[in-house]
């Protein structure tokens, strides 16, 4: 894991070096001071000499400015090395999240996925930068104080080396139990994004059902459960802290005694007395810092085990390795034998055959549950099937790039999903080159002309997130004119079954009307008006087409059809 993790570093060896290097120089400079104290106590001091001591402290004093500067670099410029890898690591995430198929997405929670990329990365930005220049500090300090406390005294630099131990002991038994710690923190955590996640997308059924109460419940019971979680991080840090100042401050009383009593004997100067004593300081720094590290260090440690997760996570579909680009398709669609299941135990689609020819409209009916979206979700590749092929203009959409495959099919769903921003950022969404005119046209087509004329800000105006600000059957028309823009030469349209009223919805008829022209078109119909103009319809029961014909020739069979019909 560290090698993955040090991986990162390799485009910003140049930041990396100038950090360590700065970092370094202004540990040993640390160390002038004592060094300092010492000469002019037992030196200068004596000889009464002020011109001297005045030259020592402006020595000392610009040593001091060249640390100023040193650590402002590393202040910027190690934070500059954090936030790259933090922000390339950020866009590694979110291209996989690009690539991953719906069959993990229907797993997943977007608040927690939101938390990986925003406050995991956050947190790994953080070690990445404090990581090795704490590290490279600590250890420069901490060697070079005890190799001039040895210089002074090896006995008494032996015994204040006795407080290394201890907190090696800390760290072993403290910074696992934070590890851990830190993940049933971020967990909870994740808990309570995506309950807020889903609270306040989910307000307008929240306060339907009047269900307020209810849902403060259950939000407080996650964050009572992150409180819990927190205050054991808490617990372990109390612990580590004090038992670790205690340790400290033992030795440092343990010096002060051993010292002053190497003087009194004549075995040590008083300059060398208090320089030891000042190195002490500086020596156990780096051990006092063990808190702060067994609390950052576990929480990158976590964050990035969860980022290296993600990145494991494979996609389900994805190019073969021989795929190539679809030409332009006429769109000739087969199915031939195609079953599938979400849980490969329980099959949806067991040998589903169709053909459908290029231009022509194949709407399909069927009980509700009867697998009709599913079957559809696997012509663009949104999952895969466990038997069968599927073929566009005689290829298996296998050979094909995922890419060019999914281009030349337009989709319509039932629940229409808009982002935020206005209008025309929403229809452009379709093609994204696409010019004003081509823009203005679509939306036409789509029927949406009077509709933009009539809003304020036209095509400027903002939708809400997701649409909010729209109804049902401009969202529907909105993305009807996206799929305009597309020109694919295959459709897949998804009726809304909500009820819209008549003139709307005739309005939408003849917006998919206009739109399935010269297109191939396989939609699941829910209104009578829209199987009567599909040149057949299939049937769908038990994952099977029960029933393919004209609606005459159906509706004369006296089959399910007829009995759908009827209802
Ligand atoms: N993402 C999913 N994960 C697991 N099971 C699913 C998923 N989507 C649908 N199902 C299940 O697959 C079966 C077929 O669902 P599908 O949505 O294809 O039916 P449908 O015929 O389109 O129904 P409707 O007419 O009500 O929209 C159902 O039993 C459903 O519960």
């Amino acid at each position: 894991m560290l090698r993955q993790f040090f991986a990162y570093y390799r485009p910003w060896m140049g930041l990396f070096w100038l950090d360590f290097g700065c970092a370094v120089v202004s540990g040993l400079l640390e160390l002038a001071f004592p060094l300092a104290v010492r000469v002019f106590i037992d030196r200068l001091l004596p000889q009464g000499d002020l011109a001297l001591t005045v030259l020592a402290a402006v020595v000392l004093l610009a040593i001091y400015l060249v640390n100023t500067g040193l650590m402002a670099i590393v202040t910027y410029w190690g934070h500059k090395l954090g936030i790259n890898i933090e922000t390339e690591m950020r866009a590694r995430a979110f291209d996989h999240l690009q690539r991953l198929s719906w069959r993990w997405y229907d797993t997943q929670r977007t608040g927690r996925l939101v938390a990986r990329v925003t406050r995991d990365l956050e947190e790994i930005g953080e070690v990445a930068h404090h990581g090795p220049e704490d590290l490279f500090i600590a250890i420069m300090t901490f060697l070079g104080a005890f190799a001039l406390m040895v210089a002074i005294h090896p006995g008494l630099a032996t015994l204040t080396a006795v407080i290394v131990p201890v907190t090696v002991a800390l760290v072993i038994v403290y910074g696992g139990r934070m590890t851990d710690t830190w993940r049933s923190i971020f967990s909870r955590l994740g808990d309570f994004n995506v309950r807020l996640e889903e609270n306040v997308g989910g307000i307008r059924v929240v306060q339907a059902f009047a269900n307020e109460d209810h849902e403060r419940d259950l939000f407080s019971r996650d964050n009572a459960n992150y409180r819990r979680a927190k205050l054991d991080a808490y617990r372990i840090m109390a612990a580590s802290i004090s038992i670790n100042y205690m340790a400290m401050r033992g030795i440092q009383v343990i010096v002060m005694v051993s010292g002053a009593w190497l003087v009194l004997r004549g075995e040590m100067t008083t300059g060398g007395f208090v320089a030891f004593l000042l190195l002490a300081g500086v020596f156990v720094r780096p051990l006092e810092k063990i808190a702060a590290v067994i609390e950052t260090y576990p929480k990158g440690i976590a964050g990035f085990r969860r980022y290296l997760d993600l990145l494991a996570t494979e996609p389900d579909v994805t190019d073969a390795p021989a795929a190539r680009p679809a030409p332009r398709l006429t769109g000739a669609v087969r199915y031939e034998g195609v079953g599938f299941g979400y849980d490969p135990s329980r099959p949806v689609l067991r040998d589903l055959d169709f053909e459908v020819r290029p231009g022509e409209t194949l709407a399909f009916v069927g009980p509700s549950g009867a697998g009709k979206t599913t079957a559809l979700a696997l012509l663009p590749r949104f999952y895969e099937p466990t038997a069968g092929r599927i073929t566009v203009d005689g290829i298996p959409v296998t050979d094909l790039t995922l890419d060019s495959l999914r281009r030349q099919i337009g989709i319509v769903s039932q629940d229409v999903f808009l982002f935020g921003g206005t209008l025309r950022d929403n229809i452009a969404y379709g093609r994204l080159d696409a010019s004003e005119d081509q823009i203005r046209e679509a939306a036409d087509l789509a029927r949406l002309g009077p509709m933009i004329d009539a809003m304020p800000h036209g095509l400027d105006t903002v939708v809400g997130e997701r649409g909010v600000t729209l109804s049902g059957g401009q969202k529907q028309r909105v993305a009807i004119a996206r799929v305009f823009l597309k020109n694919p030469p295959i459709l897949i349209l998804d009726e809304a079954t909500s009820a819209l009223d008549t003139e709307t919805e005739r309005e939408i008829q003849a917006a998919l009307d206009r739109l399935a022209q010269g297109r191939t078109t396989l939609i699941i119909a829910h209104r009578l008006a829209t199987i009567r103009h599909a040149d057949r319809i299939a049937v769908v029961a038990d994952g099977r087409i029960a029933e393919l014909g004209s609606h005459a020739e159906l509706a004369a069979k006296g089959g399910l059809y007829a009995r759908l019909a009827a209802a």
